[in-house]
């Protein structure tokens, strides 16, 4: 299934029961691999993700590095290795795939140039691929660095800064985008015995020693996204998700209050999360993704597949993802009978237009979450989903999992 050029998908009944298994947090697993790393030490990582983006990253970690590395079409094995490779002065090409060697990494660059890395680029400036020539640590520790594109370059650095001779100070300029990932870096450099500060827009981080220590990673409350979504479209649901926490390091678990509006009930339970159906009270207000950008297309499929208008702001960074995200939901709502449009800067509408095609064909632009954030829609009519591999980046096991939800996913060309 996961080579078929498609998958037509369906649910014969439109009510869910059962058990669904989430991937572990890539973005927790990723973090943990780089500190690892950092500190030289051999521990374990228990329930490390099986998302290609962090099997990736400890391939290339657990081995020694060539003359290039490919961090794929991964952003955070992109930027935190940027950082890593420099901050240790490897030499090396570090490049991606063609989208990723569309995606910005200026910021980084600059930053790390200022700290004292040489770092080259082979295309176009401010994009990958880059040479990583080496790290002669005669830069400052005082940096200013824009906080507005993708809080990856901050989680980059923050990394590495305990091992920078002096520490580092972060001033953040602009907009804190992401901030929970932030938090979430902070939170695990803390596991690891390393202390920094955050007031208001500055980042404090003296230098000190990560100690070695093993981590746990959490069950991924982006994936769990879908499996709100797929409850408020049944018609019954009574889903378990186990090993979900509340005191999350993840912001995507803000998911139990945003799915308030659109019907589903949490109940947080010692083992997990139970999710059912509940009246929907109120109509969704407008939603910023800022502090959690991996729900937008969650959001933006679920409004079309139940009909409900929504506003949605804090997108910006959603351009510059897998593939332009904003582009692709454009694309995507229509065949659902929805319009998504920009209403004033940075606000966009997801307007009711016209009925939904029958078994509408979904592109998904070499991107897992529109493979995954569209799937739940064959909960009201039966559709196709174009690269359905796409999954591997975060949830492998996607497919397998709709199908003991009793959905049908057939391959098809
Ligand atoms: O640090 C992380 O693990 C991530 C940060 C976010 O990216 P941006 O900071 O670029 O928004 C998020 O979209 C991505 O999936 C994972
Ligand atoms: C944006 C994402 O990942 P990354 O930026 O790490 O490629 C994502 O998983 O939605």
């Amino acid at each position: 299934m996961m080579s078929a050029a498609a998958v037509r998908v369906s649910h014969p009944t439109g009510k869910l029961s059962g058990t669904a298994i989430l991937p572990a947090s890539k973005s927790e697993a990723n973090r943990a691999l780089i500190i690892r790393a950092l500190t030289g030490e051999d521990f374990l990582i228990h329930n490390l993700s099986d998302a290609n983006d962090t099997q990736l990253l400890n391939r290339i970690l657990s081995t020694p590095a060539g003359e290039e590395v490919s961090a794929e079409d991964a952003g955070t094995v992109m930027r935190f290795l940027t950082a890593y490779y420099a901050a240790t002065g490897q030499k090396l090409v570090l490049t991606g795939t063609p989208r990723m060697c569309q995606r910005p990494i200026g910021v980084l660059v600059d930053a790390l140039r200022t700290l004292g890395a040489d770092i080259e680029y082979l295309g176009e400036e401010g994009y990958p691929p880059m040479r990583m020539k080496g790290f002669s640590g005669t830069g400052t520790n005082q940096l200013s660095v824009r906080s507005d594109i993708s809080s990856q370059y901050i989680s980059a650095l923050l990394m590495i800064g305990p091992l920078l001779p002096q520490g580092l100070e972060l001033t953040l300029e602009g907009k804190i985008s992401s901030a929970p990932y932030i938090r979430m870096t902070l939170a695990q450099m803390a596991h690891f015995g390393v202390q920094a500060k955050f007031e208001g827009n500055h980042i404090s981080v003296p230098a000190q020693k990560y100690q070695a220590k093993e981590f746990t990673v959490e069950s991924d409350w982006s994936a769990a996204s879908y499996w709100y979504s797929m409850t408020a479209l049944a018609q019954e649901a009574d889903v378990f998700l186990p090993a979900l926490r509340f005191n999350s390091l993840q912001g995507d678990s803000v998911l139990p209050e945003l799915m308030v509006p659109f019907g589903v009930k949490t109940e947080f339970t010692e083992n997990g999360v139970r999710l059912t159906k509940q009246p929907k009270e109120e109509k969704p207000e407008r939603i910023d993704f800022s502090d959690c950008p991996d729900l937008a297309q969650t959001v933006a499929a679920l409004a079309a597949g139940i009909k409900v208008e929504v506003e949605m702001t804090g997108l910006e960074s959603l351009r510059i993802k897998e593939t332009d995200r904003i582009a692709a939901l454009q694309n995507e709502v229509q065949k659902f009978g929805a319009a998504l449009t920009e209403v004033e800067p940075d606000v966009f509408k997801l307007i009711l237009e016209k009925q939904p095609e029958n078994e509408a064909r979904v592109h998904t632009y070499e991107d897992h979450r529109m493979a995954m954030a569209f799937a739940p829609l064959a909960l009201k009519l039966p559709l196709v989903v174009e690269e359905p591999k796409v999954v591997r980046k975060s949830y492998p096991r996607y497919w397998e999992e709709l199908q003991k939800a009793g959905f049908e996913v057939e391959e098809v060309q």
